[in-house]
């Protein structure tokens, strides 16, 4: 099926070179999408510039009924989409569809979270004067998102840019775009004005430069690489835009000897393989107490055996494709180095035909390891081990990145002590699951600024307005 560019609420560029889709888990085409570019590109900001006019000046309650309607949409077409998902994505469709319903639940959040923008009053140092503080919506957004959450990252940047009255350009992942694309013709249906929300497929540097350099475009989101968002961070400095970057993780996870075993081991699972390990927030190396780190190691690699590797679509199937043949190599290469290393592999440690590798377990992991050092993006587990709390949480934060760690033990004290030291803007405690629409989802260091969902993720589309009155005659 040949998708379309979405400019205007028309569905255009059928007339350009067309890009393949291609389904990871058989190399099946599942779509075309056009190669847009500059032109689009700016047609798209042509498009949210003229739409913000009326867009903005709609009360709250009327944007949040119109995305509302959108969001209906959406989880009455969660299979369709879900299966999609799986098509161009690979993951999983019981996960794909899960992620339909994550996705959706930024824009129920946020079509309530659009009436909370308050403002404040503030007290004056003089009498006859009044200060006023109130939000705006920042004007136009471009928002350019990854192939990892094809729905999720589309919703949790458009569903709190349109609740504040921003219109939005995003140009989705070409790996990735169909779900993207599918999601915004579904706007139209729902109601929400042509213009609004535009999406652009095609040359990301070409569009990404357009929107760069234009002046109204006023705000840059972007979930990604490190590398892509360093670069668009010193591009979005030409017009001084407001920018929210969401890059790469590369989390530790830290196990003590009083976890709750069996839930410490559930928890590692899911934090680890969600998406075949193809997510910022994985859990990419684990450290273990010494006094358990044995049987803890092979509790893990026996969960881990159980996964079933395939093709998402069919039953059973837990672990889908990697998205593409150099996210296998760099699995094969971590494992590698850590076997040179003397790493012991517990399970797996082979990939299988096509873009499948199965769920890895590492046990004796050292520090000067790959895997202990770069994000694999891939079913790796290095399992390190650990004597004291504190060798723990120094080695757990001796990284450039800082955006997701994980704590397991039943002492309160112990987890908030650590939670505390951990140099993270998500510390999942007792959680392997932590995201969700109405929290902070954000990292320190290298791994992003800014942050998405709750009343956090609203502020970055806003402009603080301040008005000062005087009364004096
Ligand atoms: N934080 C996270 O959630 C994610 C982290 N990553 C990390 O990044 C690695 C690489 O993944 P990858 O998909 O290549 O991530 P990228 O950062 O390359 O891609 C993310 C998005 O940015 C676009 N893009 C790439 N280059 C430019 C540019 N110069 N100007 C404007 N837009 C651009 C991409 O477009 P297109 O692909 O269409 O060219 C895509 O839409 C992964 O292995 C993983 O480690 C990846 C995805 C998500
Ligand atoms: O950036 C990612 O990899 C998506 C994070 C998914 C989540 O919200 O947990």
């Amino acid at each position: 099926m040949n998708y379309s560019i979405i400019i205007n609420g028309q569905e255009v560029g059928q007339d350009l070179e067309q890009l393949d889709v291609t389904n990871p888990a058989t190399g099946d085409l599942v779509g075309t999408v056009p190669k847009g570019g500059k032109a689009e590109a700016r047609q798209a900001t042509d498009a949210a510039f003229e739409a913000f006019k009326t867009w903005s000046k709609l009360s709250a309650y009327e944007r949040s009924e119109k995305l509302m309607a959108w969001s209906t949409l959406i989880d009455e077409h969660a299979d369709e989409i879900g299966e999609l998902m799986t098509r161009e994505q690979g993951k999983p469709f019981e996960e794909a569809k899960g992620e339909v319903v994550y996705a959706n639940s930024f824009f129920k959040w946020y079509a309530e979270e659009g009436k909370r923008i308050y403002g404040e009053m503030i007290p004056a140092t003089v009498a006859n004067k009044r200060i006023f503080v109130h939000k705006q919506p920042v004007g136009v957004v471009a928002a350019i998102t990854p192939w990892n959450f094809p729905a999720a990252m589309i919703t949790r940047k458009v569903g709190p840019a349109i609740a504040s009255g921003c219109t939005v350009v995003i140009k989705p992942a070409n790996l990735t775009p169909l779900t993207a694309i599918r999601m915004v013709q579904l706007a139209k249906e729902a109601g929400i004005p042509d213009g609004v929300v535009n999406v652009v497929t095609g040359d990301s540097k070409e569009i990404g430069q357009e929107w760069l350099q234009d002046m109204r475009v006023r705000k840059l989101t972007f979930t990604g690489s490190t590398e892509v968002g360093k670069e668009l961070m010193k591009g979005s400095a030409k017009t001084v835009k407001k920018v929210s970057l969401e890059l790469g993780g590369h989390a530790p996870a830290i196990v003590m000897d009083d976890a709750n075993f069996d839930k410490a081991v559930e928890q590692v699972i899911a934090a680890k393989y969600r998406n075949a390990g193809q997510t910022c927030v994985c859990i990419n190396r684990l450290y273990v107490h010494e006094k358990i780190a044995d049987k803890f190691a092979q509790a893990i690699a026996e969960k881990s055996k159980e996964l079933k590797v395939g093709n998402g679509l069919e039953e059973g199937v837990k672990i889908g494709p990697l998205i593409n043949e150099d996210a296998v190599e760099k699995v094969k290469k971590h494992v590698q180095d850590a076997k040179d290393k003397g790493a012991n592999v517990l399970t797996g440690g082979e990939s299988k035909e096509g873009l499948f590798y199965q769920p890895t377990v590492l046990m004796n992991a050292t520090d000067d390891m790959l895997c202990m050092n770069d994000e694999t993006f891939g079913p790796l587990l290095p399992i390190a081990t650990f004597k004291t709390v504190d060798e723990a949480i120094e080695r757990a934060n001796d990284t450039d990145f800082g955006l997701a760690a994980y704590v397991y033990t039943s002492s309160i004290n112990t987890g908030i002590y650590i939670a505390e030291q951990l140099e993270y803007g998500i510390v999942g405690l007792n959680d392997g699951v932590p995201s969700s629409a109405q929290a902070p989802f954000g990292g320190f260091k290298q791994s992003g600024i800014g942050r998405e969902g709750g009343h956090y993720g609203m502020d970055e589309f806003l402009e603080v307005k301040y008005i000062s009155l005087d009364l004096a005659e």
